[in-house]
C-alpha cells in the first residue's frame, strides 16, 4: 500500500501515544507492535468463515466479526468492508482509517493490529483490538438491567476522563487528528472496564489549514454533529469538543442524543436550559443510585453546557475538559464524612445557591444600592451595571452579591430593568433586578417512536482529493 510505505510507522505511531507524551516514561520509549498484514484466508479461518456466531455488529461501513488468532492467543475484531468496482466512500473510509490508525496509538483507543486488502474479493479487512464489553451506548441505554446494570457515577466519570484524555492527545499530537464521530456507540469497553475510542472512519489527520482538510465535506452523526460545522473550512478541534459535550450530557442524564419520545427531543435543547436554571438534579440520570453532592454534578453539567455552545470559539479545549474531569473525579471520590460535611454546608447556604441559580437565566444585571429614599434609589444610586456573559452566569454569581441585604426579582423579557418603585425596601438594602430570558414552552407531543442508534454520515474526502498525493 502506497500510504504505508510513505510514512514511517515506528515514529509516526508514537505521535499521540500517551506513554511517549509522558516525560517520566520517555526514557523507556514504548515501541508499539508492528502492524501485521493478514491474508484473507487467515482471517476467514479466524472468524469461522465470517459466521453468524462470530458476528459482533454492523456499522455504516460494514460488519464486525470476532476473530481468534495465533492459536487462540489473540482475540481481535475484524471490520469487513466490501469494495465496489468504482472508488466508493466505503473504500475511502477503510483507507483513511488504516492510514490514521497506522500513525496514532493510545491506550484509550481501539488500536489497529493489522489489516488485509483483497482486491480479488473486493474486500478490505481491519483487524483491531477486541472489546468484550460492548459499547458505552449499550451500557447507558440498554433496557435490560441484567445484561447492562446501570452505570455508577464513578464509572461514568472514569469513562468520560479516559475519552477526554485520548481526544486531547489526538488534538495535541504533532500532526493533529480530529475524530469527527465521537459518540457513545463509538466508545467500546475493554476487558478491564476501560473506555476506548473506536471508529476512525471519518477522522482527519493534519492541520486544519491543510488543503486536504479544507476540501473534505462535513461529516458526523446526527445529534452529535456541531451545528457550526457547515462547510469544510469550519472544521476545528472544537468540532470534537461539541460532540464530546453531547456525550457528557448523555452520560450525566442517561438520555440519548436525540430521543423523539421526549420533547424537546434533542438533548441540548432539553439539558442546557435546565443547567442554566441550576436544576442539576433534573439533568442527572435517575438510574444513578449514589449520586455525588450537587456541586459535583453542577461542575460537570456546566462543563458539558460550555462544550455544546453554538459558537465554537467559546467552547473550552479538551485540555480544560480533562482538568475539569480530573477535579470532578477527585471530588466524587472524597470520603463520605467529607461529603456529609459538604452537604450540610450546602443546605445551610441554600438561599445563596437559589440566588446563584436564578441568576443563570439572566441576560442583564443591574445592582442598585439603596439610598434613604425611593427617588434616590431610582436613578442616582446606580453603582454598577453591566451585561453578564453567559460564562459568568453559568459559573458564578458576581462577587458583589451577599446573602443578606438584597432582594431579588425576576422579570420577563421586555420588562423594565431597574428597581420597582413599589418596593418597600429598607435603607442600605441592595436591589438586584434581573431581566429573564423566557423560553417559549413547546407543546409536548405524545411518545411516538424511539430513534434507532444514529449512524455516521458523510464522506471522508472528495473524489478529487482521493486522487491527490498523500502526505
Ligand atoms: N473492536 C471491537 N470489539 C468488539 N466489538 C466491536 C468492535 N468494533 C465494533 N464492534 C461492534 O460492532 C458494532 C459496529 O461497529 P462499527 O464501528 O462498525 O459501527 P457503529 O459505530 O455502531 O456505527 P457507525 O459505523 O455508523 O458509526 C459496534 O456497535 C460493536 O457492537
Amino acid at each position: 500500500m502506497g500510504y504505508l510505505s510513505s510514512c514511517n510507522c515506528e515514529s509516526a505511531v508514537a505521535i499521540c501515544d500517551s506513554y511517549n507524551l509522558n516525560p517520566r516514561r520517555r526514557s523507556k520509549r514504548h515501541h508499539p507492535p508492528k502492524l501485521r498484514i493478514f491474508s484473507y484466508d487467515e482471517l476467514a479461518a479466524a472468524t469461522n468463515g465470517f459466521s453468524a456466531g462470530n458476528f459482533l455488529g454492523k456499522g455504516s461501513h460494514g460488519r464486525v466479526y470476532k476473530a481468534v488468532l495465533d492459536d487462540g492467543k489473540l482475540l481481535a475484531a475484524v471490520k469487513r468492508t466490501t469494495l465496489t468496482t468504482t472508488t466508493t466512500n466505503n473504500a475511502n473510509q477503510a483507507d483513511n482509517e488504516i492510514e490514521i490508525l497506522t500513525r496514532v496509538r493510545h491506550r484509550w483507543m481501539v488500536n489497529l493490529i493489522g489489516y488485509c486488502v483483497d482486491h480479488r474479493r473486493k474486500t478490505k479487512l481491519l483487524v483491531v483490538d477486541y472489546m468484550p464489553n460492548g459499547t458505552l451506548y449499550d451500557q447507558l441505554h440498554s433496557r435490560s438491567s441484567s445484561l447492562h446494570p446501570p452505570l455508577t457515577w464513578n464509572r461514568r466519570t472514569k469513562h468520560a476522563l479516559q475519552i477526554a484524555t485520548v481526544v486531547h492527545a489526538l488534538h495535541a499530537a504533532e500532526t493533529p487528528v480530529i475524530h469527527r464521530d465521537i459518540k457513545s456507540s463509538n466508545i467500546l469497553i475493554d476487558g478491564e472496564g476501560n473506555a476506548r475510542l473506536a471508529d476512525f472512519g471519518l477522522a482527519l489527520i493534519g492541520n486544519v489549514d491543510d488543503e486536504r482538510l479544507k476540501c473534505t465535506p462535513p461529516a458526523g452523526t446526527l445529534g452529535y454533529l456541531d451545528p457550526s460545522y457547515l462547510a469544510p473550512a469550519d472544521l476545528t478541534a472544537k468540532t470534537d469538543v461539541f460532540s464530546f459535550g453531547i456525550l457528557l450530557l448523555e452520560m450525566i442524564s442517561g438520555r440519548e442524543a436525540i430521543d423523539v419520545s421526549y420533547s424537546p427531543s434533542c438533548i441540548v435543547d432539553w439539558a442546557v436550559p435546565l443547567i442554566k436554571r441550576g436544576e442539576f438534579g433534573a439533568v442527572c440520570d435517575p438510574k444513578i443510585k449514589n449520586r455525588p453532592y450537587a456541586a459535583v454534578i453542577r461542575k460537570l453539567a456546566v462543563m458539558a453546557a460550555r462544550c455544546v455552545r453554538s459558537t465554537a470559539k467559546k467552547r473550552p479545549d479538551m485540555l480544560e475538559v480533562v482538568e475539569c474531569l480530573k477535579t470532578v473525579r477527585k471530588l466524587s471520590q472524597a470520603s463520605p464524612a467529607w461529603n456529609r460535611l459538604r452537604r450540610g454546608s450546602e443546605e445551610r447556604s441554600e438561599n445563596v445557591f437559589a440566588v446563584e441559580e436564578e441568576m443563570k437565566e439572566e441576560i442583564h444585571v443591574r445592582i442598585v444600592r439603596g439610598g434613604s429614599s425611593r427617588k434616590n434609589r431610582k436613578d442616582s444610586n446606580v453603582l454598577y451595571e453591566r451585561v453578564v456573559s453567559e460564562e459568568e452566569t453559568l459559573l458564578s454569581p458576581p462577587p458583589q452579591l451577599r446573602r443578606r441585604n438584597f432582594v431579588l426579582r425576576s422579570r420577563s423579557v421586555g420588562a423594565k430593568v431597574g428597581p420597582d418603585p413599589n418596593d418597600d425596601i429598607g435603607d442600605n438594602e441592595t436591589v438586584v433586578t434581573l431581566k429573564v430570558l423566557i423560553e417559549k414552552e413547546r407543546p409536548v407531543t405524545a411518545a411516538a417512536m424511539r430513534l434507532r442508534k444514529s449512524r455516521s454520515v458523510g464522506i471522508v474526502r472528495s473524489n478529487k482529493m482521493a486522487s491527490r498525493k498523500r502526505y
